[in-house]
């Protein structure tokens, strides 16, 4: 049996005093791809935030990646952190220095001592997303696609148990969308569990993969249909 890297069990999550999404149960498996998908204001962000800590979990029993969401203190959260690889639509790029700077920054902040580690690291994940030789580069020089393949290879700097992604392909044009989406498949075929929230359908067709929706405040799973 596949070990369990995510479960909400009757949780609750809320925005202020704002009830967002309710009776959630939701279970994943190391090596899954999960999408989440949901109309604009149905609570995806909400979600994504209660699983990285942004979010207290007041209501129901979660846990991600062996952390308690109901008992997580504020000085765990980096904690929590290193375990998920976290990705957003606008990318969260410095753009006052190099790519390989941006990557040497989370390493430094996240603990690691040693050059050669580092860079040897650095080199191992921007090789993943096909970005080694772009590492001399800022982010304002590189296109949406290619910022996008960096924060990936952020991501995944500590390799995490788990990745969030959260409307990775929001800011990008259809065919970059693709390559993308192609650099996350890649990931997850290699053994990482990914959460992706999207409202991309058109990439839901081409890549069919286990679908959960936020619609009235629930969280449910859906079977697609395909094209
Ligand atoms: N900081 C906040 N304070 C109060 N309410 C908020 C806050 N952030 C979001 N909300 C509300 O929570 C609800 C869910 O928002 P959320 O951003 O989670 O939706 P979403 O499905 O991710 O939408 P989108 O696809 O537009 O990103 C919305 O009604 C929104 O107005």
């Amino acid at each position: 049996m596949a070990e369990t890297i995510l479960e909400l069990k009757n949780a609750a999550i809320y925005q202020r005093e704002n009830l967002i999404l309710s009776e959630v149960d939701v279970e994943i498996n190391q090596g899954d791809f999960v999408y989440l998908i949901g109309k604009t204001g149905t609570g995806k962000s909400s979600f994504m935030k209660t699983l990285y800590g942004d979010l207290s979990l007041s209501e129901g029993e979660g846990s991600i990646v062996g952390f308690d969401l109901r008992k997580l203190k504020q000085k765990e959260i980096p904690h929590l952190r290193r375990k998920l690889g976290v990705v957003f639509q606008d990318f969260k790029l410095l753009n006052d220095r190099t790519i390989k700077d941006n990557l040497m920054f989370v390493l430094k902040a996240t603990g690691w001592k040693e050059k050669k580690a580092m860079e040897n690291k650095i080199d191992e994940v921007l090789g993943k997303v096909g970005m080694k030789t772009k590492n001399f580069k800022y982010p304002y020089q590189l296109s949406g696609g290619e910022q996008q393949r960096i924060a990936i290879a952020r991501a995944l700097l500590n390799d995490p148990e788990l990745i969030l992604a959260d409307e990775p392909t929001g800011n990008l044009d259809p065919q970059t969308s693709v390559e993308v989406m192609e650099v996350l498949k890649e990931i997850n075929k290699n053994g990482r569990t990914i959460l992706m929230a999207t409202h991309d359908y058109a990439l839901l067709l081409k890549y069919p993969s286990k679908t959960l929706k936020c619609d009235g405040q629930k969280v449910f799973e859906v079977v697609q249909k395909s094209a």
